[in-house]
């Protein structure tokens, strides 16, 4: 088993990472209050359910919420139905709240979490390959609004992360590599070693082989522990994080049944590293092998139509927006990345448009 911690000025906390952990649950998680809230949904229940409910204090009051299966379950109504099933059990601020899922039921649940009675102690279990190297650690949470992305949420931390490499073998390819894409993620903008391991470990990702599984999920977590610790509220360097976001959220929010978020980020990032190619900020090389190990990880390296007005509407409502204008993540090089504000804007519609698809 490995423990990294993310290391936190305010409260730090720790990332178990192993196989089987929810049996150990027991051990890891020895604080746990005597009313506890399970948020997940029924895909992740049919496989997980029983062994977490196993492994909590047999004194516990534990209440299940199912929420819907998708990124349209990120909403305002999922929230207020969490909150009213919390009230009606009469929950109080000493409760804790278990997310149990993907990055869709740890955002939601965490932001219950941060906002029930102004804030409860919350347990990240995550169950996707893309909830365990990112969304579970580092205290990001939201719900989508219809105007966007994330529009609504609080930086709020869990207590302890608890990632469970098996849970990975359920998932389906699809929802595997849309994790990949985060992971490759760590490697441009950080850690250009890192995504030459990616590239010479790449069948053995995608064969889901332990070893190489556990080695990827752990340095993505050291990463993302390193720069969350540098910069929780992202401030500055967090941002990094944001490779490929600006132009995959507008993806994402345009087409939100038809793509995914770690494809949508794969894409984006194809842009954003055209935009560097064609001002000859990043070598042809470097855009070449992102390029091709997004491909092997089958992902998508090319972006949806959508008219320069919809890109526009959509990335004016990024986070990272300041006075009006649009900073977005640009990679120099493998391993490293610059937030810049953008000013050339016949460029990103170039850049664009050289990615976008002709048919879907
Ligand atoms: N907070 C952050 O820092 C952060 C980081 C990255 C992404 N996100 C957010 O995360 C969301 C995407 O997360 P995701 O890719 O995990 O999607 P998801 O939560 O929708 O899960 C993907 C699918 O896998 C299913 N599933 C989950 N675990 C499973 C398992 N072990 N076996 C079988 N099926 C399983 C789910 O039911 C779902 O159908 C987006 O909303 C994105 O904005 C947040
Ligand atoms: O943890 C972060 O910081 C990230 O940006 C991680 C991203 O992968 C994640 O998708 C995040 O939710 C995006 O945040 P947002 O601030 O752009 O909504
Ligand atoms: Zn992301």
């Amino acid at each position: 088993m490995h423990r990294i911690d993310v290391g936190l000025a305010e409260r730090s906390y720790p990332i178990h990472i192993g196989r089987q952990l929810f049996t150990s649950l027991p051990t890891l998680l020895t604080d746990l209050p005597g009313q506890l809230c399970i948020i997940t949904n029924a895909t992740i229940a049919a496989h997980y359910l029983k062994p977490l409910q196993a492994a909590l204090p047999e004194s516990a009051t534990v209440i299940v919420h199912e929420i819907a299966d998708g990124e349209h379950a990120k909403s305002i109504s999922s929230y207020g139905e969490i909150m009213d099933a919390l009230i009606a059990a009469s929950f109080n601020r000493d409760c804790a709240i278990l997310a149990l899922g993907g990055g869709v039921v740890g955002d939601l649940a965490g932001f219950v979490a941060a906002t029930f009675q102004r804030g409860v102690d919350f347990y990240q279990l995550p169950t996707t390959l893309l909830a365990q190297v990112d969304s579970s650690v580092g205290g990001k949470n939201a719900i989508n609004h219809p105007g966007g992305k994330n529009l609504i949420g609080a930086f709020y931390q869990p207590r302890a992360v608890v990632i469970s490499t098996d849970c990975l073998t359920t998932l389906t390819t699809r929802d595997y590599a849309c994790g990949l894409a985060e992971v490759v993620k760590y490697g441009i903008i950080y850690d250009a070693q890192f995504f030459a391991w990616l590239e010479q470990n790449a069948a053995a990702l995608n064969a889901r082989e332990p070893e190489a599984l556990a080695y990827a999920i752990c340095r993505s977590c050291e990463i993302k522990a390193e720069i969350v610790a540098a910069d929780e509220r992202e401030q500055g360097q967090r941002a990094l994080l944001n490779l490929g976001h600006t132009f995959g959220h507008a993806i994402e929010a345009e087409y939100y049944t038809s793509w995914h978020h770690g494809e949508a980020v794969a894409a984006g990032t194809v842009v954003a590293a055209q935009y560097m190619l064609q001002h000859d900020e990043l070598t042809s090389a470097d855009y070449q092998r992102i390029l091709a190990l997004l491909q092997t990880f089958g992902l998508p390296v090319r972006a949806p139509q959508l008219t320069e007005a919809k890109w526009q509407q959509r990335m004016q409502r990024d986070k990272k927006v300041q006075a009006g204008r649009l900073r977005f993540i640009l990679p120099t090089r493998i391993g490293h990345a610059e937030l810049r504000t953008v000013t050339d804007w016949p460029g990103v519609w170039q850049a664009i448009r050289a990615v976008t698809e002709t048919t879907r």
